[in-house]
C-alpha cells in the first residue's frame, strides 16, 4: 500500500487506540468503586461467574469482523488488569512454571494475578487454607487418563471448595534446542504425555530412548541443557524454555481435554448455569447404588461424573464423587441433596461453581 495511504489509515487507528484507552481507564475507575463496595460488604474480589457472564454477552453481541474468539482473551486481561486494582490476586498452582496447570491458571486468572507454582497438589490446597493465596488451581481429570485421584482425596480433609473450574485442550509439542527432528537422540516428558504420543513416536523416532520425568515441564528444562534430547511438552514451555518446536501437536488422540479445579474458600453466587460436586459415602444396604442416584432422577437434574474412591479409613468402603448440573441455591438441587444424605454416613457439598466451556 502506498504511503499516502498508510499515512491517514495509521493516524485513524491511533484515535480510535486513544478512545480505547480512555475507555480502559473509565472503566479501572468503577471497577476501583466496585472493589470499595464489595470491602465494605465483605463480598469476594474475584466473581468468576460474572465474568463467564461478561464473555458470553459480548461474544454473543460481537458482530465482527473482530474475531469472536479473541473476545475472551482480551477480556481476560481487561479484567484480570481491573481486578488488580481491587486486590491483587495471588493463585497457587501445581507447578513447575510451564505445566498445563500453569496454562490453565493463566487462561482463569490473566498476566496480572500473581502465580506461584507449588510442589505438590496438597501444597496448593494448604497455601489456600491457611490464607497465603486467595485461590489455588490443581488439575482434577483428563480425557484420555481419567481421574487425578490425589486430588479427590484432599477434598476428604479439606474444607476449601470448589469455586471455579478450567477445560483446557491439551497439544503435545516435540520442543528441543535446534529444532531439527534429525538430532534427537532421547524423548524425555512425563509418562502419560509420552504415552499419548506414542504412536506418533513409533512412526517418527522409533529407535530413540523415551526417559519419564516428574512433569512436562521439567522435561523443556532437561532439554535445554541437552541439545541430543527432546521434551513432549506444551507450546508455553516452548516459550518459556526458549526451546524451538520440532514438531506441534503430536499426541494420537488430538481430543485432549484436561479438567482443573479453582479452589478458595467460599462458595460463589449462582451464574444460572452451574455445576455442583458433592462428596459422600452410603451405608452398605441393598439396593443402595440404586437409591443414592434416584433424588437427581426424579428431579431430572443430570449428573455429569461420578466417581469412586477407597475410604482409607476402613477397607473395602468407599467414598463417591458426584457432579451435577445446578447450584446448591436452586431449590430442586437443594432438596434432591438433602434427600440423598439420608441415606448418607457423611456427606459434603465441595463447591457449586460456573460451568466451564472449552
Ligand atoms: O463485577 C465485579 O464484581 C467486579 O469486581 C468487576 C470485574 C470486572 O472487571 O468486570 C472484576 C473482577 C471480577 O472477577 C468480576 C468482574
Amino acid at each position: 500500500m502506498a504511503e499516502d495511504k498508510l499515512g491517514p489509515l495509521r493516524r485513524k487507528i491511533d484515535e480510535i487506540d486513544d478512545r480505547i484507552l480512555e475507555l480502559l481507564n473509565e472503566r479501572a475507575r468503577v471497577v476501583i468503586e466496585v472493589g470499595h463496595a464489595k470491602a465494605g460488604e465483605q463480598k469476594e474480589f474475584y466473581v468468576p461467574s460474572r465474568e463467564q457472564a461478561i464473555y458470553r454477552r459480548l461474544s454473543e453481541k460481537n458482530s465482527g469482523p473482530f474475531p469472536a474468539e479473541a473476545i475472551r482473551s482480551v477480556y481476560r486481561e481487561i479484567i484480570s488488569a481491573c481486578l488488580s486494582l481491587e486486590e491483587p490476586m495471588k493463585v497457587a498452582f501445581l507447578g513447575p512454571q510451564a505445566t498445563f496447570t500453569h496454562v490453565a491458571a493463566m487462561q482463569q486468572f490473566g498476566l496480572s494475578a500473581r502465580l506461584v507454582p507449588l510442589k505438590s497438589i496438597s501444597a496448593v490446597f494448604e497455601e489456600v487454607q491457611r490464607g497465603r493465596a486467595h485461590y489455588g488451581v490443581v488439575p482434577v481429570e483428563n480425557s484420555n487418563e481419567g481421574i487425578v485421584s490425589h486430588t479427590l482425596d484432599m477434598f476428604m480433609g479439606s474444607d476449601l471448595k470448589v469455586i471455579a473450574e478450567i477445560l483446557l485442550e491439551i497439544s503435545h509439542d516435540l520442543l528441543s534446542r535446534s529444532g531439527r527432528l534429525e538430532e534427537v537422540r532421547k524423548v524425555v516428558s512425563h509418562p502419560q504425555a509420552l504415552a499419548q504420543c506414542r504412536r506418533w513416536l513409533e512412526e517418527n523416532l522409533p529407535e530413540v530412548p523415551l526417559v519419564d520425568v516428574a512433569s512436562t515441564a521439567l522435561a523443556a528444562q532437561m532439554a535445554t541443557e541437552d541439545e541430543s534430547a527432546a521434551a513432549i511438552a506444551s507450546e508455553m514451555a516452548a516459550s518459556f524454555y526458549g526451546l524451538k518446536v520440532v514438531k506441534a501437536k503430536i499426541a494420537d488422540n488430538p481430543n485432549n481435554f484436561t479438567r482443573f479445579l479453582v479452589v478458595g474458600r467460599t462458595t460463589p453466587e449462582r451464574s444460572g448455569k452451574d455445576k455442583t460436586s458433592i462428596m459422600f459415602s452410603v451405608k452398605d444396604e441393598p439396593g443402595i447404588l440404586y437409591r443414592m442416584l434416584e433424588p437427581f432422577s426424579k428431579r431430572q437434574i443430570n449428573l455429569s461424573k461420578i466417581e469412586s474412591r477407597p475410604l482409607k479409613s476402613k477397607a473395602w468402603e468407599y467414598i463417591f464423587f458426584l457432579d451435577l448440573e445446578g447450584h446448591v441455591a436452586d431449590p430442586a438441587v437443594a432438596e434432591a441433596i438433602a434427600e440423598l444424605q439420608s441415606y448418607c454416613q457423611f456427606l459434603k457439598v465441595l463447591g457449586s461453581y460456573p460451568k466451564a466451556r472449552p
